[in-house]
């Protein structure tokens, strides 16, 4: 088994991405090419409210969120599980070979990699999760496998929790020590006028935040990168969605917003 030497890449991919077949293909083709030049180990995590909200809404089941959380009665847990630990999880596997990756697909309860709480008894089986044992994750990354890892954690009361997939990342990240990417729906923050915002401190996204500028999921996305930023200088926020902006990030140029502490 080879030794992991350079620091790995996490993408936190939104599961908007999970509807837009293209936009998958480009990603993966895109990564395949990454990694055959840099040679360096990648994990993804991903979300999946999307596919959440789809099969919620074939169960008759109407979902809401709370600042941007999805509130997650217990009784709703095996279909929230459903639809990120498998469907979504499946179809970005799916794609993964496709491409040739060696991609596993996991949870953040494989090898007990995060442990989880309950958020607040408020949202219900909503959990928030910390870094655990890298055991496995590493040993995989290690092997040359892709780890693509759903949002879905075991609390130690043995129930299972929805973890906002942001969140999780961060966790992730934690764990292993990465750099992180966050690419979703959006070309980065926005201001006031729907302008991309090029670097956003805490003072800036707390401002934002409270003038409702920033919100919802973005919000919760948002204070995950300052978090994150905090251990690693910045964390950059994306678009799935160009292909051409994926491959300048890789390299490292600024594209998006950068999150800086
Ligand atoms: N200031 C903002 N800048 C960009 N997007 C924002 C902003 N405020 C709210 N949003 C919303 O946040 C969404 C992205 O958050 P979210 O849906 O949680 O993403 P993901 O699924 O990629 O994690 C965007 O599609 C946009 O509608
Ligand atoms: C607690 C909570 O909000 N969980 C999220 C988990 C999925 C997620 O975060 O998906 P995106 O990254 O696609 O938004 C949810 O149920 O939607």
């Amino acid at each position: 088994m080879t030794q992991v030497q350079q620091k790995p890449l996490l993408i936190k991919l939104g599961g908007a991405v999970l509807e837009n077949n293209q936009a998958l293909t480009n990603l993966f083709s895109a990564l395949t090419e990454y990694l055959a030049i840099q040679q360096r180990p990648l994990l993804l995590v991903h979300g999946g409210g999307v596919i959440v909200e789809d099969v919620l809404k074939k169960m008759n089941i109407k979902s809401e969120k709370k600042n941007g959380l999805r509130i997650t009665p217990f009784d709703q847990i095996p279909y929230v599980a459903g639809a990120l630990a498998g469907t979504s999880n499946k179809l970005l596997m799916a794609k993964a070979l496709q491409a040739g990756l060696s991609a596993v697909g996991l949870s953040l309860a494989d090898g007990f990699s995060c442990s989880v709480k309950q958020m607040d008894p408020d949202l219900g089986a909503v959990g928030i999760c910390s870094p655990n044992n890298p055991a496995l994750i590493n040993s995989l990354l290690a092997g040359g496998f892709l780890p693509v890892i759903s949002s879905i954690a075991i609390g130690e009361d043995g129930n299972l929790y929805n973890v906002n997939a942001d969140q999780a990342a961060i966790a992730i990240c934690e764990l292993v020590g990465a750099e992180l990417v966050f690419l979703s729906d959006v070309d980065g923050v926005w201001d006031a006028q729907k302008k991309v915002i090029p670097e956003l401190n805490t003072q800036l996204a707390d401002t934002l935040i409270a003038e409702d500028v920033i919100q919802d999921g973005m919000a919760v996305k948002v204070k995950a990168a300052l978090q994150a930023a905090e251990q690693l200088g910045y964390v950059m926020l994306a678009s799935w969605k160009n292909p051409e902006n994926l491959v300048s990030l890789l390299a490292g140029k600024a594209v998006g917003t950068k999150v800086i502490k």
